[in-house]
């Protein structure tokens, strides 16, 4: 059985004319999946690769199955030249030429007024759409209009947090944002069901992040909070390309050897002249009814990986037993008003709004 990594290997002859360079490593060669003796991948063609179709499905699976893959899936996608240049782009970390829409969107020009902070991580699951909405809410809750961008593709769980059950609607060719509790949220996962794209063509990754700056009707906001996928993906880096003033938070848990993937999540940032505004270290530990605290996954990380990008450690956010009231028939979404986690998302919403506005 061929890893992932062995079959871009076994691919990586298949350039592109210009760059010369593996198609999979410009990230026109992408979705690549194996499984025994299958394999599947998709192919992004420009007008200038699409007359290579079926030479470029020959090669591949020739290729293929020289390294013992029998069953080959080739998807083809036609795209323009404007989106491969920026898929190039990203993938070779260079800075993305911003559509003028997007140089015109309101909401992303410098006096705009409106503070972006992407909440970022090294791997998934360490709480990061948990910050999200929570932080969302706490700033909304301290009188600031509050948008999210549920930008994480693998993971999109803010409107599950946030109980959101509708999709959003059309108003005037444009996208109305769903509200709930205070907070205008668009959603990667308001725009598939299934693999399917239900309510626009399936924005393009790299077109994602402009579509939902340009074609959604925000309406006036003062912060914008952005899920983004975990590590440093595409989506990452067209957040750093295409919002240059976007500040980062990275969310991390105790446990000090978790973070080499954060402190690279954090590097892309610093590399990208993003302020970083501090860490968050999630699951701190565990406050037992009597008060006293069990670091139950480690300790330090958070300040460990705070150090490590020369920054702060914004927050310990502890974990809420299922135990609690609050936390009684779900997993923690929005932390009860009463609990501890609550008070601390609401200090720092407070500082941020100190350090952010003065
Ligand atoms: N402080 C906490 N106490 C208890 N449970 C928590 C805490 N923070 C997060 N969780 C739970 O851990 C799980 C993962 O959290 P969350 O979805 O926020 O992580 P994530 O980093 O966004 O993951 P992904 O990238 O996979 O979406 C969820 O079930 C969430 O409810």
């Amino acid at each position: 059985m061929l890893t992932k990594d062995e079959l871009v290997a076994a691919i990586a002859h298949i350039r592109d004319d210009e760059h010369q360079l593996p198609l999979t490593e410009i990230g026109l060669i992408r979705d690549i999946t194996t499984n025994n003796d299958r394999a599947a991948l998709s192919i992004l063609l420009a007008p200038d690769l699409a007359p290579r179709e079926e030479e470029l499905k020959e090669q591949i699976t020739s290729a293929l199955q020289k390294s013992g893959i029998t069953d080959v899936h080739i998807r083809f996608k036609h795209i323009s030249n404007e989106e491969k240049n920026d898929i190039i782009a990203i993938k070779l970390n260079k800075s993305v030429r911003r559509a003028p829409t997007l140089m015109n969107s309101p909401l992303v020009a410098g006096d705009s007024g409106v503070t972006f902070i992407a909440i970022a991580s090294g791997k998934g699951g360490v709480g990061k759409s948990t910050v999200t909405v929570n932080l969302a809410a706490a700033l909304a809750k301290q009188g600031k209009r509050v948008g999210i961008i549920d930008a994480d593709i693998y993971g999109y769980s803010v409107p599950e947090m946030l109980g959101i059950k509708e999709l959003p609607k059309k108003q005037d060719n444009r996208i109305a944002p769903v509200e709930s509790h205070g907070i205008k949220v668009i959603s990667t996962g308001f725009f598939v069901q299934g693999n399917k794209p239900v309510v626009w063509r399936g924005p393009m990754l790299g077109k994602m992040i402009g579509t939902f700056l340009n074609e959604v009707e925000w309406g006036p906001l003062d912060y914008m909070i952005l899920d983004l996928p975990p590590g440093t993906g595409d989506v990452a880096l067209d957040v750093h390309n295409r919002i240059p003033h976007c500040a980062e938070i990275l969310v991390t848990t105790p446990h000090p050897t978790a973070n080499h993937v954060a402190a690279r999540a954090g590097e892309m940032a610093v590399q990208t002249n993003h302020p970083i505004l501090g860490v968050i270290e999630n699951m701190s530990y565990f406050t037992d009814p009597a008060g006293e605290r069990h670091y139950l996954f480690g300790r330090g990380g958070g300040q460990k990986l705070a150090d490590e990008l020369n920054t702060k450690l914004l927050a310990e956010v502890p974990i809420q037993s299922s135990d609690t009231p609050e936390g009684a028939d779900s997993a923690p979404t929005l932390f009860a008003d009463s609990s501890e986690q609550w008070k601390i998302f609401m200090e720092l919403a407070s500082n941020i709004i100190t350090s952010q506005e003065g």
